[in-house]
């Protein structure tokens, strides 16, 4: 990579830090080059350090901005507030935080135990709140109304429910409510979620092949036909720090190309009954797809 094309000015986050947590791969990874080249500093967060030497690395080859990298799985409390505290010992400020970090397995609710329910929770709920809640008290309650700063929590595109997802959209849902409160409680900083759906992430390698085919076949199901991108995320997000969003606060942009404005049906039922799960484990179409195909194509 040469340079990361932004729409945006090229100083627009001169002088500032961002907080950019999973900028180790995908969204938060393409977030970082953007951002960086915006001028802004940043501090990378994530539990594999070599993921995050390795854009350290990208972003020194093209921009000068400071970078620092931290080691944190953002579900342990006490590890958290050290890094945080860290993050300010080395640039003495943080004015975003983008809460990109998480993800989960997939599996129907049936099989989920008890441990991998809270595992997924912690990382998609739990985990940004301790986030939000140590950049807010280390930094920024100590400098409410100096400067414009935000906190943006990344959360999915599964709006009345996913098969396969039940543990990940609870938590998503938990995260939307926290930044609605936040907004409340925490302003002037603003608070803020994102929701992608589909969009075709290095994160989607952590699936299993067939399942990774099958996701990459729903681009017929969004109303523009095709998944979205990482850089169509990490725009949003630059947008979402700037001072073009100054007056955006406890507001929820989904990037997901009109995706649940097509009134997507899920196939209802259980375990491997459920032809979703079939098909994800299986790697065919899922037959509510084709049953909306063969009635688009009758209707031409
Ligand atoms: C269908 C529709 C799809 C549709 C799919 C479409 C999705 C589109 C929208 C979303 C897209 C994305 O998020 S893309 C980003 C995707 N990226 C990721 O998901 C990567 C991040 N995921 C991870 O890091 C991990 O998988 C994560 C879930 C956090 C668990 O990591 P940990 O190392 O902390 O945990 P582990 O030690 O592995 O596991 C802890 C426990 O969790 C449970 N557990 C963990 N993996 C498990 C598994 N594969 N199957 C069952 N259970 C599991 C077990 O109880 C484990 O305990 P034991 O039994 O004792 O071991
Ligand atoms: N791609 C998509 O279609 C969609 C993605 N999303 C969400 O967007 C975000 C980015 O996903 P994407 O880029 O696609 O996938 P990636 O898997 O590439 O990104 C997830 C990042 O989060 C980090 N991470 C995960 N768990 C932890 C943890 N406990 N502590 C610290 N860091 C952690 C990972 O790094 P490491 O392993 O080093 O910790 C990784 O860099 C995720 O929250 C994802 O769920 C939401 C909707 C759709």
């Amino acid at each position: 990579m040469n340079s990361f094309q932004s729409v945006f000015r090229s100083d627009l986050f001169q002088g500032q830090t961002i907080v950019v947590t999973g900028g180790g791969s995908g969204i938060g990874r393409c977030t970082a080059h953007e951002l960086a080249s915006l001028g802004a500093d940043l501090a990378l967060v994530g539990r594999k350090i070599e993921k995050l030497e390795t854009v350290k690395a990208e972003i020194a080859q093209t921009c000068g901005v400071k970078v620092s990298i931290h080691s944190c799985d953002i579900r342990e409390e006490e590890k958290v507030t050290a890094t945080v505290a860290e993050i300010l010992a080395e640039h003495g400020k943080i004015d975003h935080l983008i809460n990109n970090a998480g993800g989960q397995f997939p599996s129907p609710l049936s099989s989920i135990n008890a441990k991998g329910w809270e595992t997924v929770v912690r990382n998609n709920l739990t985990g940004g709140f301790l986030m939000a809640r140590e950049v807010f008290n280390q930094y920024m309650v100590k400098n409410l109304g100096k400067t414009d700063m935000s906190i943006t929590n990344i959360i999915a595109d599964m709006w009345n429910g996913m098969p396969g997802m039940g543990h990940s959209g609870a938590a998503r849902a938990g995260m939307l409510n926290f930044s609605e409160t936040a907004s409340l409680e925490w302003a002037p900083v603003r608070v803020n979620a994102v929701a992608p759906g589909f969009i075709a992430s290095s994160g989607m390698d952590t699936y299993p092949e067939p399942m990774k085919q099958t996701i990459m076949q729903l681009d017929k199901t969004i109303p523009l036909q095709r998944l979205g991108l990482e850089a169509e995320v990490s725009g949003v997000l630059a947008f979402l720090c700037s001072p073009a969003a100054s007056f955006i606060s406890g507001s929820c942009i989904r990037v997901d190309g009109a995706a649940p404005n097509a009134r997507r049906i899920w196939p209802v039922g259980t375990g491997k009954q459920n032809p979703v799960f079939n098909s994800f484990h299986l790697g065919g179409v899922p037959e509510v797809i084709q049953r909306r195909d063969a009635e688009r194509a009758g209707k031409k």
